[in-house]
């Protein structure tokens, strides 16, 4: 393929801006670099069209001749000149020998071989199709890497705190009281600053019973202050704390839907790939609540302390309030930098981790793929590689943290000096109280402690302000696929299918033209086949259909209704699709099942049934849990073929209109393919169904074949009439019979 990136160019989330041939081409590739001397190819060329796969298949005899090679494979054109060929039967080897010695032996082999000649033409000869699509080739391909659309930008300066207090409406008692609480709290240390300054008058008398009384009543104070300041922490931090816990469960939630909810294309873009969000769903929707319960808290607290402690200290003695008040506009100049220094380190290190965490979900989620390729090490390397910006955001972040914490800590003590210091000239010259100067000074001391408490928090609010900015911005995206104003037709009454002069383009890749003025009529009730090269844009129709993405130009038809007109829910709900590569969730098989249709209780018997017409049920049934197995995580405990039979039997269950095969049965063995064939040719009945297959005996019976090629149609008809037409098609049926 030519791309403008060429080797440069992202391939996506498990490949997904590749089509199912290109990645199996990829994965060879990345094979056949290492030299291997061992070479296992587990079913790697099923996707490949003919062509590629012949040209697969040369380079891979080139190398098995230099290497050991072990071939899985159903399609048994790809290991006809393998050296021994084991074939196996209820996980037993029950025959050995090459092409020729086991077909003279007619046995399994032999009878394999036969259906396979008989099912998909001759074995190794499935050349099907013409070279991969050379526009494509050619066509220039341009990465979209930095893709901020319109939605994003209007919402950059959206309010965060507004926001944030709207979503945590629902607790407006809870952060009434807190914050009530917070107040009272914060009075409580200039309050204590005058009865200390009290006592220390009192402790310097020398009557005995005024110091006994005065001792006790004063003791009494601090003992209330004690009790009362316990209660409003209590309530500060338990009713603020469960506000913002709150806030944080709900935003999670808010932020999950909103995932779900955006158009597929969304997901294509590499800052939407599933690390990033996983990270945004579990560090920015914790960050945020650094902006709720606590800073409000503190900030309270800070307020009420502040304040009391100035107004206290004027009253006292006003010159020596001013004087000690001079240190504090200091200490206010260090917080405003500290808090502007770490919204420059948030927004550096926040994107390195989301990068790290990409890194460490791709190697975990292809976990079989690294460990076989010995990548271990390659992908420990991106990891921490990923981390280093973080590191030196961070250690910047830490000296400069530190040289403004210091500081604003000195200032603490220097307003104390200062204090003392004025405070002894004005008891020696104008006779002040002594008990004046200690309530001056340790008034506005506590006053500075809380600044400084605020200044500790302040990287948190920081923090949550930023990840409640992206927060919002990702939360008020409008999804471009979505329902709009016309769209309220749910069903339809004959069901004809028409694809009108479709042009498209990916998203992601705006020089690449997919598909360009095509047109295609799927008849109600009818089967309709599209075939072609691989990448020429089959999967996109189908893709379409399902209003995963939107053509450029053209229309999408039911009926005479465009499908945009539909709800996406219903249109969706009446497609069952079957696709190359089944993914399957880590539930119970039943479940898996059962998930085909949303819409309704799935009785245990309609599972049974689809298994047993998607050919499943006898496995299914001879595993201990039976349909309570539980499969793991993408159905990994199940073989290619199970899985793909159990997809088959979810896409019945929901019983759909309309049929979606991508590549239904190419990962099955022939005998299973032959049931699984059946059962879908009567899933067909009274179904409209669009299936794409390379391999061309699977689809001959269609009543309309679609020869798909540079993302137009270039032939159709029957599979007779395409025969006769002599084209393309006709040269390719001519290849696969040898
Ligand atoms: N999400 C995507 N983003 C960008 N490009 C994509 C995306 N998905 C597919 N493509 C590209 O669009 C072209 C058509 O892909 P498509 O999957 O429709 O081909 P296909 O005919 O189904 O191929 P195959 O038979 O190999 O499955 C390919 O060149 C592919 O690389």
């Amino acid at each position: 393929m030519s791309l403008p990136n060429g080797y440069q160019t992202l391939v996506g989330q498990r490949g997904s801006q590749m089509s199912g041939g290109q990645k199996q081409r990829i994965a060879i590739a990345r094979a056949l670099v290492r030299e291997p001397n061992i070479l296992l190819l587990d079913e790697a060329t099923s996707a490949l069209d003919t062509n590629s796969e012949a040209q697969v298949q040369r380079a891979i005899d080139s190398i098995s001749k230099e290497c050991t090679t072990i071939i899985v494979a159903h399609r048994l054109s790809t290991i006809k000149n393998a050296d021994k060929i084991f074939v196996f039967s209820d996980g037993k080897i029950v025959e050995i020998g090459q092409h020729v010695e086991l077909m003279e032996r007619r046995g399994i082999y032999h009878d394999l071989v036969i259906n396979q000649v008989t099912v998909g033409g001759e074995p190794g000869k499935d050349k099907t199709f013409a070279d991969d699509n050379p526009d494509e080739e050619d066509s220039v391909v341009m990465q979209q890497e930095e893709d901020n659309d319109d939605n994003d930008k209007s919402l950059k300066n959206y309010s965060a705190i507004r926001g944030l207090l709207r979503l945590n409406r629902p607790e407006w008692w809870q952060l009434i009281i807190g914050a009530i609480s917070a107040l009272i709290a914060g009075a409580s240390m200039p309050v204590y600053a005058v009865v200390f300054g009290e006592i220390v008058g009192t402790l310097g008398s020398e009557d005995p019973v005024v110091l006994r009384e005065e001792g006790d009543r004063f003791s009494l104070y601090f003992f209330l202050i004690g009790v009362v300041s316990g209660i409003t922490a209590f309530f500060q931090w338990f009713m603020l704390g469960i506000a913002g816990e709150k806030l944080t469960k709900r935003v999670r939630g808010l932020m999950f839907e909103t995932v779900l909810r955006q158009e597929v294309g969304w997901f294509d873009r590499k800052e939407n790939g599933v690390g990033a969000i996983c990270a945004k769903l579990s560090t920015d929707a914790a960050n945020i609540q650094g902006a709720a319960g606590y800073p409000i808290m503190v900030g309270l607290n800070a307020i009420s302390t502040i304040l009391i402690a100035t107004g206290l200290s004027l009253y006292f003695e006003w010159r020596l309030a001013l004087v000690a008040l001079t240190i504090v506009p200091v200490i206010l100049l260090g917080t405003y930098f500290e808090t502007k220094f770490s919204q420059m380190d948030n927004y550096g290190s926040k994107n390195a981790i989301e990068n790290a965490a990409k890194v460490a979900v791709e190697a975990v989620a292809n976990v079989r793929t690294v460990v076989a390729m010995g990548c271990e090490e390659v992908f420990y390397t991106m990891y921490t590689g990923e981390m280093v910006p973080h590191y030196k955001k961070g250690r910047t972040s830490a000296h400069f943290r530190g040289v403004i914490l210091g500081l604003s800590r000195s200032l603490i003590y220097f307003a104390y000096g200062i204090a003392f210091f004025y405070g002894g000239h004005l008891v020696v010259s104008d006779g002040l109280d002594v008990r004046r100067v200690f309530q001056v000074s340790e008034a506005l001391i506590s006053a500075a402690m809380s600044i400084g408490s605020v200044m500790a928090f302040a990287p948190n609010f920081q923090k949550a302000i930023i990840a409640a900015n992206k927060m919002f911005i990702m939360v008020n995206r409008i999804p471009e696929i979505r329902d709009g104003p016309n769209s309220t037709h749910t069903g339809w009454s004959t069901g004809d299918i028409t694809y009108e002069s479709i042009r498209f383009i990916y998203p992601t890749r705006p020089a690449s033209t997919v598909l360009e003025n095509l047109n295609l009529q799927v008849l109600l009730g009818k089967t309709v086949a599209l075939v072609g090269p691989s990448g020429c844009g089959k999967s996109t129709i189908v893709q379409l259909l399902q209003r995963f993405y939107d053509p450029d130009s053209g229309n999408i038809n039911i009926d005479t209704i465009n499908i945009r007109d539909f709800k996406i829910m219903a249109l969706r709900s009446h497609m069952g699709i079957v696709s190359q590569e089944p993914n399957l969730f880590d539930r119970t098989i039943g479940e898996n099942i059962a998930y085909g249709d949303n819409t309704r209780l799935v009785s245990t018997d309609e599972v049974i049934q689809a298994s047993q017409k998607a050919n499943i049920h006898n496995f299914i049934a001879s595993l201990p849990l039976g349909y309570g197995t539980r499969l793991g995580e993408k159905g990994t405990q199940l073989s290619g073929g199970q899985k793909q039979r159990v997809a088959i039997a979810r896409a019945l269950v929901r019983n759909p209109r309309i049929l979606l095969l991508d590549e239904a049965t190419s990962a099955l063995d022939t005998e299973s393919e032959k049931v699984v064939q059946t059962a879908l040719d009567e899933a067909k009945l009274g179904r409209t169904c669009i299936t794409i297959a390379h391999r061309l005996t699977t689809i001959q019976d269609s009543d309309l074949i679609c020869v798909v090629n540079k993302g137009e149609i270039i032939e159709q008809g029957t599979h007779q009439e395409l025969l006769d037409l002599g084209g393309l098609y006709h040269k390719l049926y001519t290849m696969q019979r040898g």
